[in-house]
């Protein structure tokens, strides 16, 4: 958003003249200005509109600007606040600007002095959204996220339906399995919709406690339950304009559902211990790896919100029904992966780029990246092999057989190989090392040990 083009400035001041005229003096110049003569009007008027810039008055009559600046802050981290006074001194100034205003303006001042401070701080508010820009554009470059050609029927078909559902309004839901790419793909539909100048807010569900899920999603007020020390916003006021992502959607406890499926039915919702009716302008993409279905049998999950969330509904092939898209993946990942590792002269072995071709990948496009990761970091020579890739080589005599048949239950391998090779495997799937050491059924420490004992990154 250019805050140039269309601007707007909350004018917070006691003084009905002073407001008339710093509305006139800014008007004049194309802003939108809404005027307030006290904090909480300050604090109500930044709850329901976004600004640029904020004038505020230190002395507002009975209240402190100087106290409600962290409060305005908060609300709004990305506009700029100029603090206004009679009584300028020294000292106000730098607690002011210790409490996040940008510029001080003494009183009387000139149209002149206003406009100019105006747009300085204007400049500094333009500057602080391109950087953050680029570091979510940094963010998404280094990781490797954007493989998005396909020569797959299946995966080709997913594409063009999320780039026709992306264009509206509606809410999507993404089903696969863990590693499909359902995060990545949110943040692609996020991109390519109307809402990408707005922040794309993404919620993990099962680490939500319990307890905090409704106000952590939905806000609440000051004192509404033991802890709750402030008012606070909750994630669907921070996507306001944007898209709120709740990644294994099918983990909301029963209030945070019903909550969720009055928001989708019209865009309204209270915080946590206020009746106050709200509105957000968000669009919900949902994910889930679960089964929803069987959730809704069981009385896990509500018909109704599944009946919501399930209108455009996209499903994410596995990889081994797409198998061809395999050697484009992993060259991919091995190009990035050479250039941020510093390693330019690797390249994958034949025998390499027959495992790969081989290899059943059930941890998804999960398991590809950090198994060629793996091996960019591990490889001694030039060329990658198998074992740097931490997959079977599929031998002459084992043509025609599912590569993982090597180490099978059963086979000729001694007890230590299977439990690496299993340990390899789940770890190349999981998400995170904890999430890996949950599979196995060992705590951390014990996973941290063996991975050192078998040599495992
Ligand atoms: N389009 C893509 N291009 C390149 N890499 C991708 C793409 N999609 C996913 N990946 C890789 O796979 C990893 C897993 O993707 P993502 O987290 O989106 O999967 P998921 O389906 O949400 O998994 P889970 O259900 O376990 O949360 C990503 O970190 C990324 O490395």
């Amino acid at each position: 958003m250019d805050p140039i083009a269309s601007w707007s400035v909350l004018v917070v001041d006691d003084d009905p003249g002073v407001r008339q005229s710093l509305r006139l003096c800014l008007a004049a110049d194309g802003a939108r200005v809404l005027g307030v003569g006290s904090a909480r009007g300050a604090l109500e008027a930044l709850e329901h509109g976004h600004f640029d810039v904020v004038l505020l008055d230190l002395w507002l009559g009975s209240d402190s600007g100087l106290e409600a600046l962290p409060d305005i802050v908060r609300r709004q981290p990305d506009a700029a606040i100029i603090v206004i006074t009679a009584f300028a001194t020294f000292e106000t100034a730098v607690e002011a600007m210790k409490r996040g205003a940008v510029d001080y303006l003494p009183k009387p001042f000139t149209p002149e002095q206003v406009r100019h401070a105006v747009a300085r701080a204007l400049e500094s508010v333009r500057l602080k959204r391109r950087l953050a820009e680029a570091e979510v554009r940094l963010e998404l470059a280094g990781a490797d996220d954007d493989f998005f050609e396909t020569e797959s029927p299946s995966a080709s078909a997913i594409l063009k339906l999320a780039s026709r559902a992306a264009k509206t309004n509606a809410p999507i839901l993404l089903r696969g399995e863990s590693g499909t790419g359902k995060n990545v793909m949110a943040r692609w539909i996020w991109t390519r919709s109307q809402r990408a100048g707005g922040p794309f807010i993404s919620v993990n569900c099962p680490s939500l406690s319990k307890e905090l899920m409704n106000s952590t999603l939905f806000g609440h007020r000051k004192g509404a339950f033991t802890g709750a020390i402030s008012d606070a916003r909750g994630k669907v006021q921070e996507a306001e304009g944007g898209t709120l992502f709740l990644d294994e959607v099918g983990d909301l406890s029963p209030e945070a559902q019903v909550r969720l499926l009055r928001f989708l039915n019209d865009q309204t919702y209270e915080r946590v211990g206020e009746s106050k009716e709200r509105r957000a302008d968000v669009r919900i993409v949902a994910a889930t790896n679960r089964d929803l279905e069987t959730e809704v049998q069981t009385g896990r999950f509500r018909e109704d919100l599944l009946f919501r969330l399930n209108v455009v509904t996209l499903t994410l092939p596995p990889m081994r029904e797409r198998r061809e898209d395999v050697p484009g993946l992993t060259r991919y990942y091995l190009e990035r992966a050479k250039i941020r590792l510093h390693r330019p002269e690797l390249a994958f072995s034949d025998a390499a780029v027959r495992a790969l071709r081989a290899h059943p990948w059930p941890g998804n496009l999960r398991e590809i990246r950090n198994a060629v990761e793996r091996a960019v970091i591990l490889s001694p020579g030039p060329r990658i092999e198998p074992e740097d890739l931490g997959i079977p080589e599929p031998s002459d005599t084992a043509e025609g057989r599912s590569p993982d048949t090597e180490v099978a239950l059963g086979a000729d391998v001694s007890l230590e190989a299977l439990e690496r090779e299993h340990i390899a495997r789940v770890i190349a799937r999981a998400p995170t090392l904890e999430n890996a050491a949950r599979t196995l059924g060992i705590d951390a420490t014990t996973l941290q040990r063996k991975r050192k004992r078998y040599g495992l990154t």
